[in-house]
């Protein structure tokens, strides 16, 4: 098991965000947290990478209780996070942006840019273009590319199709698949479930800081209760 969260709860002052929530991601796997606004999945996503502390509960990661260890640390031991949002850093480039991803590695990171712009050939024909002047795909990019920079062991990405188009959104579940068949673990939280379970191999269902179900995704694709509350209830393909 390469990262396993046991029973952890978090709160917000007295709110009470993540009320026991427990998850396993295999190495090699794409797991998919889905579920309605405010119902944890970012909280979920912060707590693993350290920005959020617990209040109890713990998070194993290869073998090791990281549940103390600093956020910027967690980045070491082979966490990478696409934040919601993005994060862009608006005033540097693309190449700027990316290599801050890789700060707290040590050596050359050409070869690792390469491959970067390989993924992402829109990014490789803005090199040089601001953060800030992209549009919001090749922002989702960025962040994406940027956190691949840390070398993660898992990935981390937080609703990587916000606000984009269907045909941008399609892109970039693409590369999604592409990063996860080169290697990298995916924990991905989506609000479009509809496309985070047609590429997961597993998922969870998350309400109001609980996990309700967790299942292969193609079963949560044909369970009626799922396709009720995430799918739209239609019946039709998937
Ligand atoms: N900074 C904060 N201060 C107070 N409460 C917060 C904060 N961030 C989140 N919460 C609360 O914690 C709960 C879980 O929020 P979280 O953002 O993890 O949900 P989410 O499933 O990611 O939702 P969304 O899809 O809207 O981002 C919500 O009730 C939310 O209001």
């Amino acid at each position: 098991m390469l990262l396993e969260i046991k029973d952890i709860h978090v709160h917000y002052g007295k709110i009470e965000a993540l009320k026991g929530v427990s998850l396993e991601v295999d190495e090699g796997e794409i797991v998919t947290l889905i579920g309605a606004n405010g119902a944890g999945k970012t909280t979920t996503l912060k707590t693993i990478s350290g920005l959020r502390p617990l209040s109890s509960g713990s998070v194993v990661f290869d073998g090791r209780d990281i549940s103390a260890l600093p956020g910027h640390k967690r980045v070491l031991v082979g966490i990478g996070q696409s934040p919601e949002g993005r994060g862009v850093f608006p005033g540097m480039t693309v190449t700027e942006n990316l290599l801050m991803g890789a700060y707290a590695r040590k050596g050359d990171f050409s070869k690792d840019l390469e491959e970067v712009f390989e993924l992402f050939p829109r990014l490789a024909e803005r090199k040089t273009q601001a953060g800030g002047t992209m549009s919001g795909g090749e922002q989702q990019m960025v962040a994406i590319g940027r956190a691949l920079m840390s070398k993660p062991k898992v990935l981390l990405l937080d609703e990587p199709s916000m606000g984009l188009a269907p045909m941008l959104v399609a892109q970039i579940f693409s590369i999604i698949k592409e990063i996860n068949n080169r290697g990298t673990t995916v924990l991905l939280v989506e609000q479009n479930a509809q496309q985070a379970l047609q590429l997961a191999d597993r998922a969870y269902v998350l309400e109001t800081g609980k996990v309700v179900k967790s299942a292969p995704a193609a079963d949560l694709l044909d369970d009626p209760q799922v396709r009720e509350a995430y799918l739209g209830g239609s019946l039709g393909q998937h």
